[in-house]
């Protein structure tokens, strides 16, 4: 019954301890048959995943509590679109690690602080995704150490897709495809692969309120220590990041109007089952974040009257 739970966006990270998120992984790779399929033993499986898990950091939102929900929601949406059989184990396979990879080693300190602060990796990468390269970095480390050299180009295009700068492109790209969609074509497979990876990255929202709320919280605590270090440091200070400026309920409405809606709705041109495992979540969402800033603004309002 966990099982079939772990197919859905219902699932509820907070309910589980790390060690038992390592399991579940498990369980996802293996029932979507990449051990017999690849020839890949157990032990390598879990090797691989234990130096994952060591490579996230203890940080409020992108921690490996946040890479099995990304990988959750991927292995979740796999199932729900039937992708089993509409792609290759070997593009499966690429979607889901790229969900496991996507963050590693997040230091807590998004691309504009790196770049601002001239830190070591905006130095290593000359300013260009400077996190997403290093998550790939990392990720290619570890690959090679237990020996997975399954990795290939793709799994680097799928983890430099995550990177909220590139946003429209990715969703433009996509966009032009639909109306032609070939599951055969190349091209139309990989953007179709950033998309859900990316779609995955971003979908708390997707959950239930009890599950989703708590990431906005650790997303917000992360985003307030980055911009205090700003303020610190004398370092351009990002808006929306701001525990000055930043209102929780409309800088959420406007990301779920502006970034989410837009693009899950692309998605589900290509799948309409997702219309009401993940839409509807997403609008009901929208309306609580709304309902909540009516409120504070009529709280403000009434403070001031
Ligand atoms: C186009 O680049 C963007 C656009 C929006 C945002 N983020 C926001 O507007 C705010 C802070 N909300 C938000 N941001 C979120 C969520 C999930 N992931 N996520 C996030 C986290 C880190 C970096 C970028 C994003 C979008 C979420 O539920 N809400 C950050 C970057
Ligand atoms: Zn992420």
């Amino acid at each position: 019954e966990v099982r079939e739970h772990l197919k859905t966006p219902i699932f509820d990270n907070w309910q589980w301890e790390e060690a038992e998120m390592m399991v579940l992984l498990q369980v996802m790779y293996t029932d979507l048959d990449f051990l017999m399929v690849f020839h890949i033993e157990l032990e390598v499986l879990q090797n691989f995943l234990f130096e994952v898990y060591c490579h996230y950091n203890n940080i409020p939102f992108h921690n490996f509590q946040h890479c099995f929900c990304v990988t959750q929601m991927m292995y979740g949406l796999i199932w729900l679109t039937d992708l089993r059989n509409k792609l290759e184990r070997i593009d499966l396979f690429i979607m889901l690690t790229s969900a496991l990879c996507h963050d590693l080693d997040h230091p807590g300190y998004n691309n504009v602080y790196q770049i601002n602060a001239q830190t070591d990796l905006a130095l290593r990468y000359n300013d260009i995704s400077p996190l997403e390269n290093h998550h790939c970095a990392i990720a290619f480390g570890i690959l090679s150490k237990v020996s997975l050299m399954l990795i290939n180009v793709l799994i680097l295009r799928c983890i430099l897709a995550t990177d909220m700068a590139r946003h429209n492109e990715i969703l433009n790209k996509f966009k032009v495809t639909l109306p032609v969609f070939d599951f055969k074509n190349k091209e139309h497979k990989e953007v179709l692969m950033k998309i859900m990876v990316k779609v995955s990255d971003i979908s708390n929202e997707a959950r239930p309120m009890a599950v989703a709320e708590p990431w906005l919280d650790c997303l917000l605590q992360e985003f307030f220590n980055q911009s205090d270090t700003e303020k610190l440091k004398g370092l351009p200070v990002t808006p929306f990041m701001d525990r000055d400026k930043v209102s929780k309920p409309s800088s959420q409405t406007n990301f779920i109007r502006f970034v989410l809606l837009p693009l899950f709705t692309e998605l589900t041109k290509l799948f309409p089952c997702l219309e009401q495992h993940i839409l509807e979540p997403v609008r009901r969402a929208l309306e609580y974040y709304s309902n909540m800033e009516k409120a504070t603004q009529e709280e403000a309002g009434a403070t001031k009257s």
